[in-house]
């Protein structure tokens, strides 16, 4: 499937014990046709009051706590199975809601945000992470600099840039900024042009994924972000390459995040080696 261009395998884990490993995880990704972004793994609940259990995969095999786009292809996966319904899943980042309403567009409530520089985290304190510390390129004329740092469940950093978020090589900067020693788990990068409270543009080198058509919860970091720096308001359509993405951050302090999602093809793969094999046209 795909959100918004953000490639996402949605395997279903149900009934069984098994569990994708970074082995198998990393063998996928090597073959062009299978080539992804995460792979949400939907295995039997835990916990009391929640439907399933979703386990994220980056394609470098590391667990990623949250996926904002690959929670919507779950969600459309299983309304096309189930009926639309409201799908309450847990996931590393907590409980996350889902629902595909008649247009076809898929909202996910991605519970709340936090901002406390333990909770994103950063390895050093910062009393205030609308703007920490931090900076690539010449030392008295950096290329991007002192980002808004945030936890949508997965650590954040938002770096503001006035100017075309083309211009800036994210391929070359995203690496060193996604490992840099302040995040002691490392970090999703993106850089925002504010076009107006309504409106951002975003790109994102995604931590264990590098460059994607789309990050979701990057949106919602770039939002709140945006809102607590009086960039924008509480409500904007993030421009992402593949596309819009609209995310509101409600009263109530839960993120919510809606856009489309694209079923491709399916196939049966193998969780431990990663094998796979094509079954069905989309
Ligand atoms: N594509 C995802 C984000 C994956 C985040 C992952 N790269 C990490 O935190 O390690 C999204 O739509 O929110």
């Amino acid at each position: 499937m795909n959100g918004l261009g953000n490639q996402i395998i949605v395997a279903d884990l149900r009934g069984t014990a098994a569990r994708v490993s970074p082995q198998a995880a990393i063998a996928i990704n090597a073959r062009p046709e299978t080539r992804f972004d995460q792979i949400m793994a939907i295995h039997d609940p835990r916990t009391p009051g929640t439907a399933h259990h979703i386990e994220i995969i980056n394609s470098d095999g590391t667990l990623a706590q949250a996926c904002g786009n690959g929670m919507r292809c779950v969600v459309q996966a299983l309304s096309a199975e189930k009926g639309r319904q409201r799908f309450t899943f847990e996931t590393l980042a907590g409980i996350i809601f889902g629902e595909e309403a008649e247009d076809g567009q898929i909202s996910v409530d991605m519970g709340t945000p936090k901002f406390a520089w333990y909770d994103i985290p950063l390895n050093e304190e910062f009393a205030d992470t609308r703007q920490v510390e931090l900076q690539i390129g010449p030392i008295d004329a950096p290329v991007l600099h002192s980002p808004s740092v945030a936890s949508m469940g997965n650590p954040h950093a938002t770096f503001w840039v006035k100017d075309d978020v083309w211009s800036y090589a994210l391929d070359r900067f995203g690496p060193l900024l996604e490992n840099h020693p302040l995040f002691p788990e490392r970090c999703n990068i993106s850089i925002a042009n504010v076009v107006n409270a309504e409106r951002i543009i975003l790109r994102t080198w995604e931590r264990g994924a590098g460059l994607t058509q789309a990050c979701g919860t990057a949106a919602c970091a770039a939002l709140v972000n945006g809102a607590r720096t009086r960039r924008t308001g509480r409500k904007a359509v993030v421009t992402v390459p593949g596309g819009d993405l609209v995310v509101d951050w409600l009263d109530n302090d839960h993120v919510v995040l809606t856009g489309p999602a694209e079923r491709e093809w399916a196939g049966r793969l193998d969780p431990a080696t990663g094998a796979w094999t094509r079954s069905e046209a989309a």
